[in-house]
């Protein structure tokens, strides 16, 4: 019988729709030092005036989307957890970075299991972020220092090549694909470049030519950018799309920093200029719809894309509770070797 058990880990979501309910999941999350990595005192200033407008505004928006019985993100997550356990024979939990349940709850939920020795913690991010990953971690290692619980670690890191994942993907989008498309628009989430920068350990490799992420370097092991342009290509080639029929853009941008380019939303304007009609939106960096892809994606830039002349925008589902997608999930929880 294995010691190991299992914690699904994502961002979260507000508790609900309320303005008060956002504000205070923006606050904790704004006010992670891996997503706003400024020193306290400007940090606490610019969260304070990001508060000012953005809760309202996201409350709205998440009003637009929100389901019966939660935030799509969770509730999403929730039965990928549901449908995980019952393909393995140990425990699964399921945590969010921020809100509930809580990686803390998660965690002691586990070690409270009888013969819990190691708790297989997995990220659901397939590209590196310090604001996505390494916050996830650090979180669950100062949970296990300020409990003292006796588990050991293993992280399963980002997983953008790993062909059970890429092969989920294409599983899941293909049928999509299959409806006919005049160009696919990979639509990943945003970071400031300054980001990239930082998590470069060569620390001259990330944005020092245009192409960096095409000339290979150590510096990809935690380079967000090179990982989304190595899941582009690889689903293309897999699908057997030519150049032409697909690009990459990235969205969700916040703040007045440089984030990485191009912009989704200068991307939509451009394509439908370029007359495409029927325009192809997935968004990779994502395992589950949430906000990003359903208001942003599936709302806005709709919207958008038919006031700038195109006739129709389809949101490619993400690989969600997709079975091919549980399937990786479970042979990974099963096979990933336990780290010392
Ligand atoms: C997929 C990976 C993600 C990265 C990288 C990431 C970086 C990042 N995000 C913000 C700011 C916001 N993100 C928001 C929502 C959100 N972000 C991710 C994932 C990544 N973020 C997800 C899965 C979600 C959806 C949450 C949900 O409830 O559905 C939001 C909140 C929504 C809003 O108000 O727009 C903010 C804010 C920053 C600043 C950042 C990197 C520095
Ligand atoms: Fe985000
Ligand atoms: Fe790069």
């Amino acid at each position: 019988m294995s010691d190991r058990a299992v914690l699904l880990v994502n961002l979260g979501s507000p508790a609900s729709t309320e303005v008060a309910d956002v504000r205070r999941y923006l606050n904790q999350f704004l006010m992670d030092p891996c997503v706003v990595d400024l020193p306290w005192p400007l940090r606490r200033l610019l969260v304070a005036l990001i508060l000012i407008r953005r809760p309202k505004a996201s409350a709205e928006a998440y009003r637009s989307i929100w389901w019966e019985e939660g935030s799509p993100l969770v509730v999403i997550s929730r039965g990928v957890q549901q449908a995980l356990q019952q393909q393995l024979d140990m425990p699964v939990e399921l945590a969010m970075r921020y809100g509930e349940p809580s990686i803390e709850r998660g965690l002691l939920a586990l070690a409270q299991r009888p013969g819990v020795r190691e708790v297989l913690f997995m990220p659901q991010y397939p590209q590196h972020a310090d604001s996505t990953i390494t916050t996830s971690v650090r979180e669950a290692e100062r949970v296990i220092s300020k409990h003292g619980l006796k588990i050991r670690l293993t992280v399963v890191p980002a997983f953008y090549n790993r062909p059970g994942y890429l092969d989920a993907l294409v599983a899941s989008a293909e049928p999509h694909l299959a409806q006919g498309f005049d160009h696919l628009l990979m639509s990943y989430h945003g970071l400031p470049e300054r980001h990239l920068r930082k998590a470069d350990p060569t620390g001259c490799h990330c944005l020092a030519s245009a192409d960096c992420c095409e000339r290979p370097s150590p510096a990809h092991a935690t380079c967000y950018r090179a990982q989304c342009t190595a899941v582009s290509k690889a689903f293309a080639e897999r699908m057997g799309l030519r150049d032409d029929q697909w690009s990459q853009a990235f969205q969700s941008r916040l703040g007045r920093d440089k984030w990485i380019e191009p912009y989704t939303e200068s991307r939509i304007d451009e394509l439908a200029a370029q007359g495409v009609k029927r325009l192809l939106v997935m968004c990779p960096a994502f395992v589950a719809d949430c906000i990003e892809t359903l208001e942003e994606i599936g709302d806005r830039a709709r919207e958008q894309f038919i006031e700038a002349g195109g006739e129709e925008l389809v949101l490619v589902p993400c690989l969600n509770d997709h079975p091919r997608w549980v399937e990786t999930l479970a042979d990974w929880c099963r096979t990933e070797p336990a780290q010392a």
